[in-house]
């Protein structure tokens, strides 16, 4: 598939952009179908996003919010993506938006993702937005190189839903939404910034395996063009 290019002159020239765009989508998604969902990243990157997409008028009421992939932490944890989303997301408008949360309270990271794809099939399919980051191994999602179910996570014909991820460059166990379950979003974003990761995307766009950098995986193979917000 293809990748566009959305370059911006600062960080906080992007977050007001790709939120615009977002709430865009997210707006007509409610319009045609009653209701709308968004799966984000978590990291340090989309901080500025989240608190600009949060002021946004939108019928938030009738907007899922989800997770890409998660730490298999709790909530209160300082590692935990939903902590970052309820911090920085899901106050002001966004408030009164659904969240689904990945991380279960369950008795092991593989029982959790069992119960987190039951839970998120409600969600329904495909994404309405999917906001994906980037590492500077190469990783998106939780498909990190080297990690201990990345061929299951990157193959097209693993159904959708919720895996787990073990990997060096990891730290907690993952919780992660699969490439089939990503990879056809209405909007489907890769939001990166800085020159490093400028250069990282770079090596992802040159020949190689999609094991060695899995967001080739995104970049050659996603059924929805890859729409990337870059800023220096
Ligand atoms: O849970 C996570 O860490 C993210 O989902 C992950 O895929 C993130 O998007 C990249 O690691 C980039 O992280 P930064 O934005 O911190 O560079």
């Amino acid at each position: 598939m293809t990748a566009n290019m959305h370059a911006f002159a600062n960080g906080a020239e992007l977050a007001g952009k790709l939120a615009d765009k977002v709430a865009e989508t997210l707006s007509a998604a409610i319009t045609v179908r009653g209701s709308a969902s968004i799966a984000v990243s978590g990291g340090s990157t989309p901080k500025a996003f989240f608190q600009a997409l949060s002021s946004h008028s939108i019928d938030w009421g009738k907007v899922t919010v989800t997770l890409v992939d998660e730490r298999f932490v709790p909530a209160d944890n300082p590692r935990s993506n939903h902590l970052l989303v309820q911090e920085n997301l899901l106050k002001d408008k966004a408030a009164a938006a659904q969240f689904l949360p990945l991380y279960q309270a369950a008795a092991s990271v593989e029982e959790a993702a069992v119960i987190a794809t039951e839970k998120t099939k409600a969600i329904g399919h495909p994404f309405d937005v999917a906001i994906l980051g980037m590492g500077n191994d190469g990783h998106t999602a939780s498909f990190f190189p080297g990690g201990s179910n990345l061929k299951t996570a990157l193959d097209p014909n693993t159904p959708r839903g919720i895996i787990t991820m073990e990997a060096e460059g990891a730290g907690e166990p993952r919780l992660t939404f699969t490439f089939s379950s990503l990879q056809d979003a209405r909007l489907l974003v890769l939001h990166i910034e800085g020159e490093g990761k400028k250069d990282v995307l770079a090596k992802a766009e040159a020949p190689g395996e999609e094991t060695e950098m899995p967001i080739r995986a995104m970049l050659r193979r996603a059924a929805s063009p890859v729409e990337i917000y870059w800023a220096p």
